[in-house]
């Protein structure tokens, strides 16, 4: 099964457009893991348990776990959640970008390694950095393409006087992504919530594509407008939010918590769509 047959069957399934962020900061865990970076394994585990049936996609962020030399804890979670939640495909959030060579021991990381079913990628080296991980078929890659911080503007909103129609940056970007880059059908794009209105104009230009949609919550993102301008019959959202779920209680019941935080997201984004 590829990776956007994944995402569809754990849209209809869980009836979810919300992806479970898991970016584990241990001086944020509850009292008894606090400051443990041992214990990164269990408190994820906890929250994939609690809210397996409530998300069409985890996305793990990578920095979280080899900032603390974790990267064994991440390995033993992709195992975990694709035993016990196999139905809900993993994105590891890993935005890599590199020449051709690197990205290919990169791809083998994130594919083989870690077991994943999509990643991200920065798109500023160009498709020969790209190119690496669309050899491992049916795996989804999602490109950066208007991300949700303010200083995204910096480069993604400039203008392309060279390209026919002087697109903005991220609008090249979604461009390529739905045309000539997607050669086996696999790519995405990573679209901040915090941007409704660029998200309704990645949507235009990439009509098919899935939308990573990060910026919900602790960001502050608008989660109605995103669902309204990103999501379509055919192309399919994944709205993440980490954070917001992860904290939601810093006492024993923090899994709960989790569960109700991601419920009530859940609900929002469903109650959004048309
Ligand atoms: O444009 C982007 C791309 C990726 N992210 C990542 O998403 C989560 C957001 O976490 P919250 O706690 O829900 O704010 C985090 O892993 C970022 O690295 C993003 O925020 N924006």
């Amino acid at each position: 099964m590829t990776f956007t047959e994944m995402l569809r069957d754990a849209t209809t399934q869980n009836q979810s457009l919300l992806c479970v962020g898991l970016d584990p900061e241990p001086s944020r865990f509850p009292q008894a893991l606090r400051g443990d970076a041992h214990r990164i394994y269990d408190f994820c585990a906890a929250i994939v348990d609690a809210t397996a049936d409530l998300a069409n996609s985890f996305k793990p962020q990578i920095a979280y776990f080899a900032a603390h030399g974790a990267e064994d804890q991440l390995e033993r979670l992709m195992r975990h959640m694709r035993a016990s939640a196999p139905h809900v495909p993993v994105i590891l959030d890993a935005k890599r970008g590199d020449i051709g060579s690197t990205a290919e021991q990169y791809a083998k990381e994130a594919f083989e390694r870690y077991g994943a079913d999509a990643v991200t990628l920065s798109p500023f080296m160009g498709f020969d950095s790209v190119e690496p991980y669309l050899q491992y078929h049916g795996k989804g890659a999602f490109l950066l393409c208007r991300t949700s911080n303010p200083g995204g503007n910096d480069l993604q909103a400039q203008r392309l006087a060279d390209i026919d129609g002087q697109p903005l940056l991220y609008e090249h970007v979604a461009r390529l992504a739905q045309g000539p880059w997607n050669t086996n059908g696999q790519l995405g794009l990573v679209v901040g919530a915090t941007y409704p209105a660029e998200i309704e104009r990645v949507r235009a230009l990439a009509p098919t594509l899935p939308l990573l949609i990060p910026g919900v919550g602790a960001q502050g993102g608008d989660a109605v407008a995103t669902v309204r301008a990103g999501l379509t019959q055919e192309g399919l959202i994944a709205v993440n939010s980490s954070r917001a779920i992860l904290y939601a209680s810093s006492a024993d019941d923090f899994a709960q918590a989790a569960r109700t935080a991601a419920l009530a997201t859940r609900d929002t984004l469903n109650a959004a769509r048309a």
